[in-house]
């Protein structure tokens, strides 16, 4: 970003994404014309409900589900909340044990701890250095009690895709059921339901181009499972509250969209990536990449840089324009780097100079350039005032 483009370059895409005009352009009625509330008799009304009905269909054909399956709430943490509180609360009189791992998403971890606090019980399973979940792991986990395993389909800050369908075949082959957070796959990974014998899977609009606020939980016919939130019988009693009208019908209308060309999309995304890993690793000295180097999210670089601290990385690529992010967590409060970098086993000092890149459709090759450009400068710059910074490094020249 300059003085003549006060754009910035966005690399954060798994932080949340743009809306795509489309997406824009399926919700706006919504918003003025069709306002009604879908469950009012009323013709005026079949609008509203249309709208929504047309978009569990679309989640449900992005999916391989069938559209009674897919229940609307409002995003990501919700859906993961309610699929495991949900399913350990009515399952209790079979067993109170559920098998995660320990690189999940706050949303799944927090959920988690408070059922154990309820007197649930949890095994957190380690993970690889690239941050993949062993099936036989998994299946050494369960017990006789176990009612759930809940292991997300792609990690969020290091992009390493799970074995999601073997892990799916050992909970069923022991009668458990299985949650996947798919948030970050949907729109990068095909998913099917059937064929990755999943029972439950959350998703959130924000993450493919979509609107915030909007979710989805899938839960398979028949799969027990309580409500989280009471009221009125909207999601056919589920869920209850007036349904998000404008955010429902964008987010069908968004799932659709990521989900059309998936392969081809992530072929552009990925070499862009690569170009700028390549890059990276070219001109600075002491840098790793994290995460798993082929089962990996198209469009996610993470890095740790030796010597440096992640939030001081961001203060200066925010002061040249851009937008990143770090797994270090200093500003919030916590003197622990992230609990993925420290889970696949990076030393503290370098879990704390991390940065997460997340490319996506906001960018260009020029943006790649720019952080080429950028980059090198903002790390040499920290390194030359780090107290950690041996004298023997090589530090990349600054101007
Ligand atoms: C893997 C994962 N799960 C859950 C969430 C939460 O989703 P939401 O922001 O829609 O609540 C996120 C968002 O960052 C995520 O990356
Ligand atoms: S110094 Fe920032 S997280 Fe440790």
């Amino acid at each position: 970003m300059n003085d003549l483009d006060p754009r910035p370059v966005y690399m954060d895409h798994a932080a949340t994404t743009f809306m795509k005009p489309e997406v824009i352009a399926a919700m706006a009625p919504y918003f003025s014309e069709h306002f009604g509330n879908p469950s009012s008799l009323y013709r005026f009304a079949a609008e509203s409900r249309q709208g929504v009905e047309t978009a569990r269909r679309q989640v449900a054909a992005a999916i391989g589900a069938n559209p009674g399956e897919i229940n609307f709430c409002a995003g990501g943490s919700e859906a993961d909340n309610w699929a495991i509180k949900g399913v350990a609360l009515a399952n209790r009189e079979r067993g109170n044990h559920i098998v995660t791992s320990a690189i999940e998403h706050h949303a799944v971890l927090h959920t988690c701890e408070w059922l154990e606090r309820q007197g649930f019980s949890v095994t957190y399973l380690p993970v690889d250095e690239f941050g993949r979940v062993d099936p036989a792991d998994v299946e050494e986990a369960i017990t006789d009690r176990t009612t759930l395993v809940s292991v997300m389909a792609a990690n969020n800050e290091i992009g390493t895709i799970q074995p999601v369908a073997e892990i799916g075949r050992v909970a069923h082959d022991h009668g458990v059921l299985f949650h996947t957070d798919a948030v970050q796959a949907v729109g990068a990974v095909p998913i099917d339901v059937e064929r990755m014998e999943i029972d439950l899977l959350s998703l959130s609009g924000h993450k493919f181009y979509g609107p915030k606020g909007a979710g989805a939980l899938y839960i398979r016919e028949g799969t027990r499972i309580e409500s989280l939130i009471h009221g009125g019988g909207q999601e056919r009693g589920r869920r209850a509250g007036t349904e998000n009208v404008p955010g429902i019908v964008g987010f069908g209308r968004a799932i659709e969209l990521a989900t059309a060309d998936i392969e081809g999309h992530n072929r552009c995304i990925a070499a862009m990536r690569d170009r700028l890993v390549r890059g990276i690793l070219a001109s600075i000295p002491d840098t790793r990449v994290n995460g798993h180097p082929k089962e990996r999210l198209a469009n996610n670089a993470n890095f740790s840089f030796r010597y440096v601290e992640g939030e001081s990385i961001l203060l200066l690529l925010d002061a040249h324009g851009i937008c990143a992010s770090t797994g270090s967590a200093c500003s919030s409060g916590s003197s622990e780097p992230s609990h993925v970098l420290l889970a696949i086993g990076l030393p503290h000092e370098e879990a704390h100079g991390s940065l997460r890149l997340t490319l996506g459709d906001a960018n260009t090759e020029d943006d790649v350039d720019y952080v080429l450009e950028v980059l090198p400068e903002v790390i040499g710059r920290l390194r030359k005032i780090s107290p950690l910074t041996p004298s023997c490094a090589r530090i990349p020249e600054v101007d």
